[in-house]
């Protein structure tokens, strides 16, 4: 049985990392009282909120946080006919927290993860080891048996070719979730009871040429490495599929993330998972996408970025080309998802007119 840790007050407060380049993005449709239990690590960090749903409806933000909070009627005011690629009444919104973020890096969680512990009953400051987990490099390219070598107490082993020892730069850091595992809807029907109570103490380096299902419940990037590929695709109210907004991401940005000679790491931290949101809703949300996925993941598996794919914009732009050419047959959705990213770009170029961050670095 996992508990969350409940009393974070006496957590110490270490030095705030990244204080002024990262920020924290948060979806919602509920009051944020589960900062209340974040606050000795998210409170020296700007919050950027985006309220999803009845934009009339008031959000509460506990004292004391430095935030700004869009709802749709913002989205709409900013983005104007652009916004259309912003999905409604689903967490895929939480991206157009990364787009009018200024910061180099971002973390965005779910309203209902709570602070974990680990083994030892610590609380865990899961900001905190995202930040450890981007700082350092990732060795996508060489398997290291001993998981992170830059991790304390850690190092590559023999064997590992010392030509390959520098690493990559990290663009992507994948939490995990005690309690409540992220299960699609079959499996949550199948083993209601289930429970994650399993504190796998790693932290790796997803292989290149690897797809893997990211969850964005507990995740954190290098924002001017990977932001523009961070889309969540169109989601929820209107849209035949839900619940595929993060794996969308997941796998446009690990073929970029692989083209770029770029880094994803997954493990480490840990958050506890509060609640099952309803698996009977989530089936009805996912299940185009059980079927269509076993023809998305060969799609993403063949996919070669051409050399002169230089940024993340132009890798980008040209995979929304592919989706449309390969994926179009499938379903008209992916006619208007291949759009809805080219939109996506415009808009992040308009909103991030400036600087190397924005323009997407050079491998
Ligand atoms: O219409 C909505 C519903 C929810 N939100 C906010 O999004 C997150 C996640 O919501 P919730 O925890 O209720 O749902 P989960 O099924 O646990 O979410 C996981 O599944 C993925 C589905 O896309 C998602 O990435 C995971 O987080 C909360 O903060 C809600 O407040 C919303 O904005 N709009
Ligand atoms: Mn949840």
């Amino acid at each position: 049985m996992v508990e969350p840790a409940t009393d974070t007050k006496s957590a110490v407060r270490t030095v705030a990392l990244l204080k002024d380049e990262l920020d924290i993005v948060i979806p919602t449709i509920r009051n944020l009282d589960f900062l209340e239990m974040w606050r000795p690590f998210f409170e020296p960090y700007h919050l950027i909120i985006v309220q999803d749903g009845d934009p009339t409806k008031t959000i509460k933000v506990p004292d004391g946080f430095d935030y700004e909070l869009y709802n749709r009627n913002d989205i709409n005011k900013i983005l104007g006919p652009k916004a259309s690629c912003i999905s409604f009444k689903d967490s895929a919104c939480r991206c157009f927290g990364y787009m009018v973020s200024k910061k180099k890096y971002i973390f965005t969680i779910d309203d209902d993860c709570f602070v974990a512990k680990d083994p030892s009953g610590k609380a865990i400051n899961a900001l905190e080891q995202h930040i450890k987990n981007l700082l350092c490099p990732s060795t996508p390219f060489f398997f290291n048996t001993l998981y992170d070598p830059f991790r304390e107490g850690a190092d590559f082993v023999r064997g590992y070719p010392f030509s390959l020892r520098e690493g990559v730069p990290t663009a992507v850091s994948h939490g995990l979730w005690l309690n409540i595992p992220d299960y699609d809807a079959p499996t949550q029907l199948v083993k209601p009871l289930e429970r994650n109570t399993r504190y796998v103490d790693a932290v790796m380096t997803i292989p290149k040429g690897t797809l893997f299902p990211m969850c964005g419940m507990n995740l954190a990037f290098h924002r001017e490495l990977i932001g523009p590929a961070m889309y969540f695709g169109l989601m929820g109210d209107g849209q035949p599929i839900g619940r595929y907004d993060d794996m969308w991401a997941g796998w446009c940005i690990k073929v970029i993330c692989d083209h770029l000679g770029l880094g994803v790491k997954t493990g480490l931290p840990y958050i506890y998972h509060s609640k099952a949101s309803n698996p009977f809703v989530n089936l009805r949300k996912e299940y185009k996408g059980i079927f269509w996925q076993e023809e998305i993941i060969p799609f993403f598996q063949a996919v070669s970025l051409p050399k002169d794919c230089t940024t993340v914009q132009k890798c980008y732009i040209e995979l929304a080309k592919m989706v449309k050419d390969k994926l179009g047959k499938i379903d008209p959705y992916f006619d208007k998802l291949a759009d809805a990213m080219v939109t996506w770009i415009d808009a992040w170029d308009e909103l991030n007119p400036t600087g190397a961050a924005n323009k997407g670095k050079k491998a």
